[in-house]
């Protein structure tokens, strides 16, 4: 954290979204930012290197479930686990794989034929999440997509993400360590902060030691995952504590 206080300007802050900067909520579709979180990345976006949300969701989404996040200086939104990329209000992302539409059509039939309640399907364009937070068993449904989930992936050349509450089908070829490790390179980066609360954010902590750079890894932290806060630097208590830890971050920049 030092290292990024007192160098601000060699500073790249990795967020995820879900989770992290916004609550976790039973369905995908109604999530929105944490109300502070555009202020305070607006704050941050003026003082350091480079701000970068690093998220399994679509960029478009992000930004739709974000309002005010577009007028944060300089962000980078690395979405589908970095495939796409929004910046300056473009995004570039290479072309959608086959595989995705043909596993999601057969999906209603699998999940029919499994017999499991309440699950729900999100159409994500180059991803789709099965997920299970809605049904009466959550952990129960989950436990049973796993094998049957994997095995389509498979046939259609995808692999499986898994997250709170829900299982992607996915391309392979990307992961959230991958893009952030690039988008170090590419900034040349001298720190790194990245905050994160669910098992795709354990690849980015990975990319933060890998770097060599002086880091610190954040945990979101929740009772529904751990593996995250084991891993972790520093342990916050949810979107809330991230908000509050961004806002300590800019007042030691502002005050260095
Ligand atoms: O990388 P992230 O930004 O953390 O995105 C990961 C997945 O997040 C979303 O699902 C999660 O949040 C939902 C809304 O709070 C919640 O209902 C669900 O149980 C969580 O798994 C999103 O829907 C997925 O597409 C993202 O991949």
């Amino acid at each position: 954290m030092e290292a990024i206080v007192h160098d601000p300007a060699g500073a790249v802050i990795g967020l995820d979204f879900d989770g992290t900067l916004s609550p976790i909520v039973p369905d995908p579709a109604q999530a929105v930012i944490h109300p502070k979180a555009p202020g305070v990345l607006a704050e941050l976006g003026a003082r350091v290197g480079a701000v970068a949300i690093v998220t399994g969701r679509p960029p478009a989404t992000a930004l739709a479930l974000g309002p005010g996040l577009a007028d944060v200086p300089g962000l980078v939104v690395l979405g589908h686990y970095g495939f796409e990329r929004w910046e300056d209000g473009r995004v570039s992302a290479p072309p959608p794989p086959p595989g995705v539409p043909n596993a999601e059509a057969e999906l209603p039939l699998l999940l029919e034929s499994l017999g499991v309640q309440g699950v729900r399907i999100e159409d994500k364009g180059r991803a789709v999440a099965v997920h299970t937070r809605r049904s009466p068993d959550p952990e129960g449904a989950l436990a049973a997509l796993r094998e049957p989930l994997a095995k389509l992936a498979d046939k259609h050349g995808l692999v499986i993400e898994p997250g709170r509450m829900v299982l992607e089908l996915r391309p392979p070829g990307m992961d959230k360590g991958h893009a952030l490790g690039l988008f170090l390179t590419e900034r040349e980066a001298r720190s790194v902060m990245f905050v994160g609360d669910d098992l795709g954010d354990l690849a980015a902590f990975d990319a933060v030691r890998a770097s060599g750079l002086p880091g610190v890894t954040v945990c979101s932290g929740s009772t529904e995952v751990t593996a995250l806060a084991e891993r972790a630097d520093l342990v916050v208590d949810g979107p809330d504590g991230v908000v509050r830890l961004l806002e300590e971050l800019v007042s030691a920049i502002t005050r260095s």
